[in-house]
């Protein structure tokens, strides 16, 4: 692979990279790229994510992309026990937009099945998040049902975005792309697709601040669909995001460390409702 991110690439990110290329070797293994391509051409039509996305913040409704995700490498453990099809039905119920379910096993204990139970539990559409670094992953991707897969612009060159989202379009699937920096969002603004998220993690030292959101959403174009990711916990980092236009968020651990992850959810975007 080229890897021109070689040097600025944080350690944990490369570490992940590194082994995610070793567990799709193993993957190759049990299942062939063939037989992925007809398990995910049997799949039923996706559940638009990018339209269900467009929809709210077209009419300035906070669309949010609600995650389920059982630890991470910067929290630990976030919730336990973890039922993921209890969490989704929660999610819908509180007005989420869409699921994230976090597949990484070795990272953020995370599951294939973890995604198909929530899905099965709901009719939101659902993004899988794992860290793609390769054309095999997309296949998979469609074939357990996922809606959407995430590009994170931090580990692929612009030439491997292009490729990834061309299959992911193809078999009709849509493509939330991350960024951190200015010149990722240049990477990224090369793609087709809408959706356009903005890590305010920093990846080298997990730290969080929603100035990452601030500072680059000002270069987003009005047909492009800025999401804030990461580190939105109060009701006044709603409304300083609101207050700029901004009405796409993913928002996990604040959810994962409530009781009711849907009522957080409606207290957090919804608190008149
Ligand atoms: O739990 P938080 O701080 O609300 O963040 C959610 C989401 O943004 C975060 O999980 C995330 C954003 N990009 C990622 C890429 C891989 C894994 C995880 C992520």
């Amino acid at each position: 692979m080229t890897e021109r991110h070689l040097d600025k690439t944080p350690t944990i990110l490369r570490k992940i990279v590194d082994r995610k290329w070793e567990e799709i070797d193993e993957r190759k293994q049990k299942v062939s790229i063939a037989d992925l391509k007809a398990m995910a051409g049997d799949q039923p039509q996706a559940r638009g994510f990018a339209n269900a996305m467009r929809q709210r913040i077209e009419q300035q409704t906070p669309a949010v992309i609600a995650e389920i995700k059982k630890a991470s490498p910067s929290k630990g453990i976030l919730r336990d026990p973890f039922e993921p099809a209890v969490i989704a039905e929660s999610y819908e119920n509180g007005g989420a937009a869409c699921l994230s379910v976090l597949t990484d096993h070795d990272f953020f204990q995370g599951h294939e099945d973890y995604l198909v139970a929530a899905r099965n539990a709901c009719s939101l559409p659902v993004i899988r998040k794992d860290f793609m670094v390769a054309p095999y992953q997309v296949y998979e991707s469609r074939a357990i049902g996922a809606d959407c897969i995430l590009l994170i612009a931090a580990c692929l060159t612009k030439d491997q975005m292009q490729e990834l989202e061309g299959i992911a379009h193809e078999i009709g699937l849509d493509v939330l792309v991350e960024v951190h920096d200015g010149e990722e969002l240049d990477d990224a603004l090369t793609l087709t697709t809408p959706l356009v998220g903005i890590n305010n993690r920093n990846l080298h030292t997990f730290e969080v601040s929603l100035d990452t959101t601030f500072d680059l959403h000002e270069r987003i174009s009005q047909d492009r669909l800025t999401i804030t990711e990461s580190g939105i916990m109060t009701r006044s980092d709603v409304e300083a995001m609101t207050a700029r236009g901004i009405y796409g968020f993913l928002v996990g651990e604040s959810f994962m460390r409530a009781e009711e992850p849907g009522s957080k959810l409606r207290e957090l975007f919804f608190p008149a409702a």
